[in-house]
């Protein structure tokens, strides 16, 4: 419940005090509504079914006093005017007060997306090792609809139980002793019905983690369905994503149930109360009729609202896990902000003038596992050199680069830049200046050109085409149907992996960077691409410092050192032919391997 508290502070903080506005329109719509019931009284006194004047409905007969002179037909048309029109004008303000509402509750949405996606991009990078996309996208869809749901329906609650409130108290004035008896009945059936929130509740958080499972699975699949295609592994995912769906079947069913369930003790219970209520009128305090159907015309509306405000309380209740996740989502952003989207537009990039040196350095994924992805690291990388690291798979490779863009930061040691060591405010610049490549890399669903905007928002079409030409893929994107601004990715222009690595080796070296990372950036090349890439990188060298990570090693034959990592550690360290000639290295090794290959 404090969760809930928590957004209705920021939707208090969003719509300041046009949120009570409403409340206070549903005030007077229930005022109207009540005045309502006196008009209707009055007009069924003019017409002679009651008696006004028997004082059993207090106020009616001064209502009638100015009507009194009037013949009955025009004293019963005015009544029935001035109910017309505070119909009408109670009918228009509800639209209006809906509209707000609704109003209110989609910006609110709004204000939430742009709030949780706003603090997810500034997250650091250890946030992503942490959370499963899929849990991310489902927070920002799934459970951000329900959060949304919840308020809107505490809203709802608050309003309606202002009206109840405003009904409560007119029938109180009417009848004291009857109202006392159904309030204690109501007050009764609510303490009764604890048991349905509390299941309403846990109904509600399987529904959340059976809609991170579907998220997840879905993710899964449609990311490993070449995998699935290839390998014939269809039916267990359909088995699998039917018996997930059976179980949200399950859930959601067994929440209408109770909803049900709930809905029909408060109707039995309304049956009976009704009939006591009568019952005890009639035999017990001997009420006037008079008084008695007016009562019963007030109650008949009272009670349907106590059952109301108890589903609406179940829908609550089915949506509260939604906004402890959202809130736990909160916590880990909130903890893992860094500044850099504001920083990044007002840093300087830089230059490596002198180096880049690894001092002790220590890194684990996990400070609660044994094992370092990198331990006592030190290594020196003259400025404006290549260096080359090679190693097994899982050797530590891209975490050593991970750590010179400062997307992580190491557990012991230091990473420096020209002696700077790598501040929160240092990493920004670096990453500012650095054209990486990643092993797998990644192209927005866009035109080549805004693909390249992205990281160089002000390149020239000459520049672009320069890019291309060093990346070996000039020709590749003369020969598509509308050059740059062909549309690539998923519904566009498909590029198979090597094409993919050469438009994103072009829009690294866009930037011009300080500092060109390669993570296996040519793996997917074959041996005429690669030769020609090779050829660009080494008319870069003295012009920028580069990092190769490559399992080829052949393509590392210029590289002004080499190093070589194993299970985290720095094992050897020097030129390409001083390293080719220890034949009892891990390099000499992995070099004999590849060339029987
Ligand atoms: N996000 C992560 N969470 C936990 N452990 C990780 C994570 N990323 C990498 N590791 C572990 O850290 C170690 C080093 O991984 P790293 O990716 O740096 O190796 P690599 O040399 O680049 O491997 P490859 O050549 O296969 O890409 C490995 O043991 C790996 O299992």
């Amino acid at each position: 419940m404090a969760n809930l508290w928590v957004y209705i502070r920021k939707l208090h903080h969003y719509a300041g005090l046009k949120l009570y506005v409403p409340q206070v329109g549903m005030m007077i719509i229930s005022m109207i509504e009540g005045i309502g019931y006196f008009l209707l009284a009055a007009m069924l006194g003019l017409i002679g079914l009651f008696d006004a004047s028997s004082g059993a409905i207090p106020f009616l007969s001064t209502i009638l006093e100015p009507l009194k002179n009037l013949p009955v037909e025009h004293a019963f048309s005015i009544t029935l005017v001035i109910f017309l029109v505070m119909w009408t004008g109670q009918a228009l303000l509800q639209r209006y007060l809906s509209v707000m509402n609704e109003k209110i509750s989609h910006g609110f949405v709004k204000y939430l997306r742009l709030e949780i996606h706003e603090s997810i991009m500034r997250a650091n990078w250890s946030f992503f090792l942490k959370k499963r996309r899929s849990d991310l996208i489902n927070n920002m869809t799934n459970e951000l609809h329900r959060v949304n749901y919840g308020v809107y329906v505490f809203l709802g609650l608050i309003l309606m139980g202002l009206f109840t409130l405003v009904q409560i108290f007119i029938a109180l004035w009417l009848s004291v002793e009857l109202t006392l008896t159904v309030l204690v009945c109501g007050i009764a059936l609510g303490l009764y019905s604890r048991k349905f929130v509390k299941n309403s509740r846990a109904y509600g958080e399987q529904a959340t983690s059976l809609t991170q499972a579907y998220m997840a699975g879905m993710t899964n699949h449609f990311n490993g369905i070449k995998e699935i295609k290839s390998n014939l592994m269809e039916q267990q995912h359909v088995n699998w994503f039917r018996e997930l769906c059976d179980k949200m079947e399950w859930n959601s069913i067994q929440f209408m149930r109770l909803q049900n369930r709930s809905t029909f003790y408060h109707k039995i219970v309304s049956g009976f109360l009704i009939s006591i209520f009568m019952y005890t009128s009639v035999v017990f305090y001997q009420v006037q009729a008079e008084k008695l159907v007016f009562i019963i015309m007030i109650f008949s509306r009272l009670w349907p609202r106590f059952a109301s405000i108890q589903n609406r309380w179940e829908q609550l209740s089915q949506s509260l896990p939604a906004f402890n996740s959202l809130i736990e989502l909160e916590k880990d952003y909130k903890a893992a902000r860094v500044t850099e989207i504001q920083l990044a537009s007002q840093t300087e990039n830089i230059r490596v003038e002198q180096d880049i040196e690894y001092r002790n350095v220590y890194y684990r994924y996990d400070p609660n596992q044994k094992a370092y992805a990198l331990q006592d690291i030190s290594l020196r990388m003259p400025a404006n050199s290549m260096t080359a690291i090679i190693g097994k798979s899982g050797a530590g490779k891209s975490t050593l680069v991970d750590l010179l863009i400062g997307l992580i930061e190491p557990e012991k040691g230091q990473v420096l830049i020209d002696g700077k060591e790598l501040s929160a405010e240092l990493s920004i610049r670096v990453r500012g200046s650095v054209g990486y490549v990643p092993q797998d890399p990644f192209l927005f669903h866009s035109t080549i050109k805004k693909n390249f905007y992205a990281a160089a928002p002000d390149a020239t079409d000459e520049e672009m085409w320069e890019a291309l030409r060093f990346a070996a893929s000039e020709e590749l994107v003369r020969q598509m149907p509308d050059g740059l601004e062909t549309v690539i990715g998923e519904r566009g222009v498909r590029l198979s992996g090597g094409e993919r690595q050469r438009i994103v080796l072009a829009r690294a070296i866009l930037r011009k960077p300080a500092i060109l990372i390669l993570d296996e950036a040519t793996s997917a090349l074959d041996s005429d691409n690669e030769a020609i890439i090779q050829e660009s990188i080494e008319r870069l060298r003295g012009s920028m410092t580069i990092i190769v990570i490559a399992h080829r090693l052949s393509t590392l034959r210029h590289a002004d050192q080499v190093i070589v990592l194993d299970k985290g550690r720095l094992i050897q360290q020097g030129g390409y032919n001083q390293l080719s000639k220890q034949m009892d290295g891990l390099f000499g090794q992995l070099l004999e391997i590849q060339k029987v290959q």
